[in-house]
């Protein structure tokens, strides 16, 4: 997808010796497995740390950031190579206004992934929240009305402000814990798929820090206070979702425009015809046919039909 004149992925050299050794690993296994380029769509509400995080995997800062939503409602796309691969990342607006979905930004993302291919949908949003809304449930629906229910067979979802510490007399894994079942309740429910399949996907959450304050380990790896490095294992888990067994999403035309409203249901038409004539149509005539039957002729007719077999005789 990206062009022979992509640049060279040196803001890897930025991160720590580990990470980079454990970042050059995953992409040998992509290699290896005959993956030579990924496409990343970054998605989610307004505010929530999309494009920090785009800035933190390239390891430059290649979109603006900004404590308030942005402005232009444009999606970009950022494309680095490293020893023969190639990763590319679509930042995208937040796609909430005033309460609603703005469908003009909806619409202008579609078109701007038009004739690409998904391999992985990053879902991004804030560990330190402390409920669910509607607004979460509208736009996991408008993600899946847009590249359908399959997308989340390609999805991750990243939590960022990681170091947050919870309130009194919760542990962060147990914060943890309640923040991604509530979230994952309403990635469920928005992209309106059953408990069990949707437990069969099984989207994975991961923690992410984008602040330049994020603690740091014994090897220098930007760490998390569960202690994880969260650089080599947000690529790892992408690594994963990349090579599952799933076909990573195409964008075309059909798939953007949704069904033609006017050829909706016509499958059916001939269906309810046959169903007219043999269930309606059919017992009404029968019953017209013994109605017919049953019916007292007027004493006249009787009277003419007799006097005719009398004159016959
Ligand atoms: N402490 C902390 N701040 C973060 C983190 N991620 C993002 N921020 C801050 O949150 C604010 C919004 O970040 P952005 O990356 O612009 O968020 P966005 O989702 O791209 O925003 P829009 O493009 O407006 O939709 C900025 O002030 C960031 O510095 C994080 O992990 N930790």
């Amino acid at each position: 997808m990206a062009s022979q004149f992509t640049r060279e992925w040196t803001g890897i050299n930025t991160f720590a010796p580990a990470t980079q050794t454990k970042l050059l690993e995953l992409l040998g296994k992509l290699k290896q497995e005959n993956v030579n380029s990924l496409t990343i769509l970054v998605m989610g509400k307004g505010g929530v740390g999309k494009s920090s995080t785009v800035n933190s995997i390239i390891g430059e800062r290649v979109v603006s950031i900004s404590p308030f939503q942005s402005e232009g409602p444009r999606p970009v796309m950022v494309s680095r190579s490293r020893a023969g691969f190639t990763l590319n990342i679509i930042d995208t607006p937040g796609l909430i206004e005033g309460g609603y979905i703005n469908d003009m930004a909806l619409d202008i993302i579609k078109r701007f992934l038009l004739n690409k291919t998904i391999d992985v949908l990053v879902y991004v949003d804030r560990l330190d929240a402390y409920r669910v809304d509607n607004l979460d449930k509208l736009i996991v629906k408008a993600i899946t009305d847009s590249f359908g229910k399959a997308i989340w067979n390609k999805a991750i979802v990243a939590l960022t402000h990681a170091q947050f510490s919870p309130p009194d007399g919760l542990s962060y894994d147990e914060f943890f814990s309640k923040r991604s079942e509530a979230l994952m309740k309403i990635v469920r429910m928005g992209a309106r798929i059953k408990k069990d399949a949707f437990q069969a996907v099984g989207v994975p959450v991961v923690l992410i820090e984008n602040s330049g304050r994020c603690n740091k380990n014994d090897s220098d790896e930007k760490v998390l206070p569960n202690g994880i490095a969260w650089i080599p294992h947000l690529v790892q888990t992408i690594t994963e979702i990349a090579l599952n067994k799933n076909e990573s999403v195409h964008v075309d035309k059909k798939l953007i425009e949704g069904p033609n409203p006017n050829q909706r249901g016509k499958l059916w038409i001939p269906l309810i015809f046959a169903l007219q004539y043999f269930f309606v149509m059919k017992p009404i005539e029968g019953l017209i046919q013994k109605d017919i039957e049953n019916e007292t002729k007027p004493a006249w007719e009787l009277r003419d039909a007799l006097s005719r077999r009398r004159n016959r005789y």
